[in-house]
């Protein structure tokens, strides 16, 4: 039931290709923010932002941040977790992307909307690699739009 994508990171041909689908997705949005989601959220994000020539910003687990932070607490399936940003990451003019490599019930990208909208960004999507769609983390989402590249089941 786990969807491990550390396979998919063994092909350097693969991960270029998934990462490029993105890329070619955003590379004329005016995105000028990739937000990723740690952990595994980084490992896209960060080569999206890269080339679309826009700021990675990471939303980490808590006590992860030096600085000011702000928070956001969300239901997982036994209890819950927590995203911090830094305060200041964020400009009110700014377009943002928020990317993961999985949604499941929807709660991470949840909060993770949450954070950018709170410091005043525009989110214009989410993107991940994968959705679980049976979990419907989809309406959790406010009508936000969702790109993934697979549906797993
Ligand atoms: O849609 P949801 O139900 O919120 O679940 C999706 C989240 O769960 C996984 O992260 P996890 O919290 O396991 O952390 P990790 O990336 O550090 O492994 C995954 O990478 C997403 O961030
Ligand atoms: N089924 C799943 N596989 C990988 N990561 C997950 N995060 C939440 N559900 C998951």
């Amino acid at each position: 039931m786990f969807q491990d994508i550390t396979t998919l990171l063994l092909n350097p041909k693969a991960f270029r290709n998934v990462v490029e689908l993105f890329v070619n997705r955003y590379i004329d949005k005016g995105i000028t923010v990739v937000a990723g989601v740690e952990a595994r959220g980084f490992i896209f994000a960060a080569p999206i932002a890269l080339a679309i020539g826009a700021k990675f910003i990471p939303l980490r687990k808590p006590r992860k941040l030096p600085g000011e932070v702000i928070s956001e607490k969300y239901d997982l399936e036994y209890g819950t977790d927590c995203l911090e940003m830094h305060v200041g990451a964020v400009q009110p003019e700014d377009r943002a992307l928020v990317v993961d490599d999985l949604i499941a019930t929807g709660g991470t990208l949840c909060a993770a909307m949450n954070l950018l909208e709170r410091a005043g960004a525009e989110v214009v999507e989410c993107a991940c690699v994968i959705e679980l769609p049976e979990l419907k983390g989809r309406e959790r989402l406010n009508g936000k739009p969702l790109h993934i590249l697979v549906e797993s089941r």
